[in-house]
């Protein structure tokens, strides 16, 4: 696998550790042997910063953004944009009918299906697998698959656009916008500008860096970002609020005006159309 897709080891390395927790904001069984064992050298390694409890409040904000987006809309088709380890195919209640498409390098796909046979694990809903580079074009491979441009699309991005650059991430939106059929949804997480150059992040932020990993791009827009780019965002919280982690993140949530503040942004938007 390249170096970004050990990062999704990491992810799961974190998930698995909530998982154990006596009061985890979520359960994933497979998270465990998905992560093993460089996700949990990574845990040791990318410290600070507010990272691990931030993963877990991301999983749980996206979790229930899902659930509720599915019951609300209807919406039959769902991608996860750079799927990683994922498991809400395995691990979350699917309406009936949907298709759940899992985009992501195909080194990194070919090693969690190795992982997931071996496991003997059974997805709880049509589960699409797609290798592809977003940077690239992918919507063809997406197609490809099955998804059709035609019917509303749940898009989930958790963790990506951090490794992009700020024109690869409003390329992406503009691209998602552009697939989008009227009533699609985008569920996804941003950075905010300090985060980039804090102290609070600098010793994580280092080692990305020195994994060839580097987190890239950050706002302190969010909402005129995504209007920018094609979504009109219908929820925005950071972590410490009601609904994104409340009791379990160890910061004080600071003021929307007060500059400088590190945020992350949890984010979920409705696609423009007309
Ligand atoms: C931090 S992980 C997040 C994975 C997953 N969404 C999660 O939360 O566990 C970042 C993921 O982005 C994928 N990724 C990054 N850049 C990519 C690209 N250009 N094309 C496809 N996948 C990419 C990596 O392979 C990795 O799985």
């Amino acid at each position: 696998m390249d170096a970004v897709s050990y990062t999704a080891q990491w992810m799961a390395a974190a998930r698995a550790q909530e998982s154990e927790r006596e009061d985890p904001l979520f359960v994933d069984p497979l998270a465990r042997d998905l992560a093993a064992p460089r996700g949990f050298e990574l845990i040791e390694r990318y410290v600070g910063g507010g990272v691990l409890p931030f993963i877990s409040i991301r999983t749980r904000f996206l979790d229930d953004a899902i659930k509720e987006i599915v019951a609300g809309s209807g919406i039959q088709q769902v991608v996860l944009i750079a799927a990683g380890m994922d498991t809400r195919a395995f691990r979350l209640d699917w309406p009936d009918g949907t298709e759940l498409y899992e985009v992501d390098h195909a080194p990194l796909i070919a090693e969690k299906r190795r992982r997931l046979d071996a496991l003997g694990a059974e997805p709880r809903t049509d589960r699409r697998e797609v290798s592809a580079d977003l940077t690239k074009e992918w919507l063809p491979a997406l197609e490809a698959a099955g998804f059709d441009r035609g019917r509303p699309t749940l898009w989930v991005a958790e963790g990506l656009t951090f490794f992009l650059t700020e024109e690869q991430v409003g390329g992406l939106l503009r691209l998602l916008a552009s697939a989008s059929a009227p009533g699609s949804h985008l569920a996804f997480d941003l950075l905010g500008r300090a985060m980039l150059r804090s102290p609070f992040s600098k010793r994580f932020l280092d080692a990305l860096a020195a994994d060839g990993t580097p987190w890239l791009f950050g706002t302190d827009e969010p909402e005129e970002f995504l209007t920018a780019h094609g979504w009109k965002t219908t929820d925005l919280r950071e972590p410490g609020q009601p609904g994104a982690g409340e009791g379990r993140w160890p910061y004080e949530v600071q003021p929307r005006g007060r500059r400088g503040a590190n945020r992350l942004w949890l984010i979920r938007a409705e696609v423009v159309t007309g």
